[in-house]
């Protein structure tokens, strides 16, 4: 009997590389994406991971590698959460299993992974400019080949995106652009390019092949096109709103039905063969298509726990702790409710942040800006400017893109935008590009930002008092991805001292000085010391800045060693510690100090535990540390 889970897939078995592909018929291609499809639900079933982008890009990755030559020509997928089916048609079918695992494949695309994947990515909006740039290089002596970009409508409307289609058609190099429209970012997309794409296809109904081909011709060189001249216009009476792609010097070609293969293959296949400058080619297709479960989901499916093929039905890991994401949200609804002035907004990423809560109870005072950092930055400096409070919700990954802004819109004018910075640390299954690594290092160096790192779920709570109550200039506080550590809350948040950490232990000899949730870890460690007879002192910072100047003074006055523990790269608590010490002739009286921070390495995808032993920073090796520190072997060292 056919096993769900398990789907037969008789031509995908016979498909190892797109090479395979070449020798199908059309209507084998449309078998082999009914088996891609079932194969793709049957793997994700068993990982878990981005689900719903990759249905609906099914039958446009069969039509890619069926007409393009790939590797050599460049196929980049934007973001990159929807190249599942692609990895299993480019040689890594017999690795889909291991997909966002330790030692296994990337949930994104990948350089080091396949010659198939030529630019990686997992933050959006980047392939028009990769793609330009392959195109360009291939123009200069560089890799030969056609250079494609296929870009989703919730990552079009960023302006990296702009920036890339204003150069492109600058250039009018040779290059395709596939905008793939799903009508979806994770959320339902929000703005005015998501309303024009709607008002492009409601507009004009999807195009039967026939009126698409007759107008290709435009894509003709120049003297061949003169008697094509009708066939052209119609096609731009058609694509009525093309003209906005127009405009930045591409031709546009669509909206065509990305799930029809008798539509995409001689479409593609026409282009490839003739088109000689920037190509937009407009197609439309459904998030989570083929799998109902996936379709009939908010979020199409967007990305999902392990779950049963059959019932859709995900296994969730049980927890009695809520998220830092949730606890972040409820605070400040809970602050909101007293304080009008207070505002939200989010880059696209309402549910992740937590702050579609926030806009379920005050959907004015939210502002979800669509996929745009940079500008969510900028306009919570106009907020703060204009009088309100307002918190720009944003994973310390995605901030990155923001930075710019925050040091030149924000801190230079120190205008209180409070950042709330949710999947800070070690994420695990979505890998180096959307780990937390860098904020402390790169907000703590900006002058007058105040940088908070909450130890558990009530510190959160508190901090998000905290940051209300600052009007003096900007305000971060940093929290992870994932369950707090199950403390009791308290009812409401109290307003912390700026620049006071707590002590949580007193002890001797060693000092550990943690920065955020490793605290647990370190509170692990101290007891497994205490056991050892070296019991340390052990204190919460709250802040990396500005720092507890006092309090870090008598620790290293009154103890052997100090050590600093925090979620993030080089350059952050511990380094401004270390400047502290130093700048005050500490190391000069001889303290030990070691400061423990992620190592100079990007981490590939694993459990955040697992990642964080990679870094060297559980509650052991913490330990471990302090010995080392200290000059005591431990067992295993003697051995
Ligand atoms: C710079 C950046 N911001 C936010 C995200 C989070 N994110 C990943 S996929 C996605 C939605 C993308 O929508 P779209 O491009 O339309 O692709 P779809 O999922 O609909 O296929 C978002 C917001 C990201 N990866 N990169
Ligand atoms: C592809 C992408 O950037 C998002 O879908 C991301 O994977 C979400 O991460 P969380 O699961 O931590 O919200
Ligand atoms: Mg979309």
């Amino acid at each position: 009997m056919a096993d769900p889970q398990r789907p037969a897939t008789p031509l995908l078995d016979r498909v190892h590389f797109p090479s395979d592909l070449k020798g199908l018929s059309d209507r084998e291609l449309r078998q082999l994406a009914d088996e891609l499809r079932a194969e793709t639900i049957s793997a994700v079933s068993v990982t878990g991971g981005h689900l719903g982008a990759g249905l609906g890009v099914v039958e446009l990755t069969v039509a890619l590698h069926a007409v393009f030559d790939t590797p050599r020509d460049k196929l980049i997928w934007d973001v990159g959460h929807q190249c599942y089916p692609h990895k299993i048609l480019t040689g890594r079918r017999d690795r889909i299993r291991t997909l966002r695992t330790e030692g296994g494949l990337s949930g994104f695309t990948k350089r080091s992974e396949s010659p198939y994947d030529p630019f990686g990515a997992a933050h959006s909006s980047t392939s028009i400019s990769a793609a330009l740039g392959f195109a360009c290089a291939a123009g200069l002596g560089g890799d030969a080949g056609d250079a494609i970009a296929v870009i989703g409508d919730g990552s079009m409307s960023a302006g990296m995106a702009f920036e890339a289609m204003n150069n492109a058609g600058a250039l009018k190099k040779r290059l395709f652009v596939v905008l793939n429209d799903n009508e979806m970012s994770i959320a339902p997309p929000v703005g005015a390019l998501s309303a024009y794409l709607s008002r492009l296809y409601a507009e004009a109904p999807v195009q039967d092949l026939k009126e698409v081909a007759k107008g290709l011709v435009s894509l003709l060189p120049a003297p061949l096109q003169e008697g094509a001249k009708r066939a052209r216009d119609m096609l731009k009476g058609m694509a009525v709103g093309g003209t906005l792609f127009e405009a930045l010097g591409f031709t546009y070609v669509g909206p065509i039905d990305g799930h029809d293969l008798d539509q995409l293959l001689p479409i593609l296949r026409m282009l490839k063969a003739r088109a000689t400058g920037p190509v937009l080619i407009h197609v439309l297709t459904k998030k989570g298509k083929g799998y109902a479960p996936a379709e009939n989901s908010p979020d199409r499916g967007h990305a999902r726990a392990k779950f049963d093929v059959v019932t859709g039905e995900q296994k969730k890991t049980p927890s009695n702790a809520p998220s830092y994401t949730r606890v972040f949200a409820e605070s400040l609804i809970d602050e909101a409710a007293r304080d009008d002035k207070i505002v939200a907004v989010t880059a696209a990423m309402p549910d992740g942040t937590g702050l579609d809560l926030f806009g379920a109870r005050f959907p004015r005072r939210l502002f979800d800006v669509g996929i745009a950092e940079q500008h969510a930055v900028t306009f919570s400096a106009g907020l703060a400017a204009g009088g309100m409070k307002p918190f720009c919700a944003i994973y310390s990954t995605f901030l990155q893109r923001g930075y710019d802004q925050v040091v030149h819109d924000v801190a230079i004018q120190r205008l209180p935008v409070r950042f709330a910075i949710d999947r800070a640390g070690l994420v695990g299954a979505d890998g180096a590009t959307h780990a937390g690594s860098f904020d402390v290092a790169f907000l703590s160096n900006l002058p007058g930002m105040v940088v908070m790192a909450a130890a558990d779920e009530a510190e959160l709570r508190h901090m998000v008092a905290t940051a209300v109550a600052w009007d003096e200039g900007p305000i971060a506080l940093r929290y992870p991805r994932g369950e707090g550590a199950g403390v009791e809350m308290p009812d409401r948040g109290a307003v912390l001292e700026i620049g006071r950490g707590r002590v949580m232990r007193e002890g001797g000899r060693v000092a550990l000085l943690s920065f955020g949730t490793r605290l647990s870890e370190v509170l692990k460690a101290a007891e497994a010391l205490a056991a050892r007879g070296l019991a340390p002192t052990v204190v919460d910072a709250r802040f990396a800045k500005p720092l507890d100047r006092d309090l870090i003074l008598r620790l290293a006055r009154e103890h052997e060693a100090l050590i600093t523990v925090e979620e993030g790269a080089v350059g952050g608590f511990g380094s401004h510690v270390a400047q502290l010490l130093a700048d005050e002739g500490v190391f000069d009286r001889g303290l030990k100090f070691r400061s423990m921070v992620l190592p100079d390495i990007f981490i590939d995808q694993a459990s955040p535990e697992a990642m964080y032993r990679i870094a060297g920073m559980d509650a052991a090796q913490i330990a471990a540390k302090v010995l080392e520190v200290l000059g005591i072997a431990t067992a295993s060292r003697r051995a």
